[in-house]
């Protein structure tokens, strides 16, 4: 449904940076994708290259085979590609009634509001008159969040550590929230984590490192290759070695 071909990414600066470099993925309809791997590996880089905040600098993007390679984040949000972000912005003034709405305004009659803050944990009558503020704590304001990306019907929804900024108590409810979105909604999710509790829920696990994909496959195959490796993820020399808890020298 969703395909990068050989995307690469190059930043522009005094000296010239590919983050992403020749990136092949296809993501497919309604399944839960965790893209995980180590710090600067790639992985938000690659998140803002779908939601088109950046363009590539070489290779395509394909939606159900359109080429939106170039199209901007306004265009692709109307495709139905849409991102939550690593910490959700709030709005002063605004009731969090009238923020699902507002996300929820393609499609009015298909979205019920009460039962989308059921959906991600909260109750309704609870949380409808709230302000987006400060008032919500994180792990709150996340689950809002989550419910305007549900109130748009994406195709596929992105979310960057989703866990950032939020207690191990609602950190467990977020897993829960996310495995009954993907039993109830067709969105297509990415999820960006270093958790293994997200990694659990996913159908596919892609691995980032030094802007490639390093691995890709079903959720159990790379769980079990990533607990027996307690090897260092960098690509310095390490004093240790492979397996000893490596101390890294460059
Ligand atoms: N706009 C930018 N300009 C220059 N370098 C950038 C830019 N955005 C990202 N990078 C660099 O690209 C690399 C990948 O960054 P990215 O944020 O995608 O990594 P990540 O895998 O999400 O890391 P983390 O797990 O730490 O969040 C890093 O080395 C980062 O410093």
């Amino acid at each position: 449904m969703l395909q990068l071909q050989k995307v690469s990414l190059e930043i522009q600066g005094d000296i010239d940076f590919e983050i992403l470099k020749n990136i092949n993925l296809e993501f497919h309809e309604k399944k839960i994708y965790v893209v995980t791997g180590p710090n600067g590996g790639g992985k938000s880089s690659l998140a803002k290259t779908i939601m088109g905040v950046y363009n590539p600098t070489s290779g395509q993007i394909l939606l159900d085979g359109i080429d939106i390679t170039v199209k901007n984040i306004t265009d692709r949000a109307r495709l139905g590609i849409g991102y939550a972000f690593q910490s959700p912005p709030r709005f002063k003034g605004i009731k969090v009634k009238e923020l699902l709405k507002m996300a929820a305004s393609h499609n009015p009659e298909k979205v019920n509001i009460c039962d989308l803050l059921y959906d991600v944990g909260l109750c309704a009558q609870d949380y409808l008159n709230r302000d987006v503020d400060t008032s919500l704590s994180g792990g709150e304001m996340k689950r809002i969040e989550i419910a305007t990306v549900l109130a748009r019907n994406l195709k596929v929804a992105v979310f960057d550590e989703p866990e950032a900024g939020i207690d191990l108590w609602s950190f467990q409810k977020l897993a829960e929230t996310f495995k009954n979105i993907h039993s109830k909604y067709d969105t297509t999710i990415i999820l960006i984590s270093h958790q293994e509790r997200i990694m659990e829920l996913a159908d596919e696990i892609i691995i980032m490192s030094n802007g490639t994909v390093s691995a890709q496959s079903e959720r159990d195959i790379i769980l079990a290759g990533i607990m027996n490796n307690d090897s260092c993820a960098c690509s310095a020399k390490c004093v240790k070695g492979v397996g000893q808890n490596a101390e890294c020298v460059g």
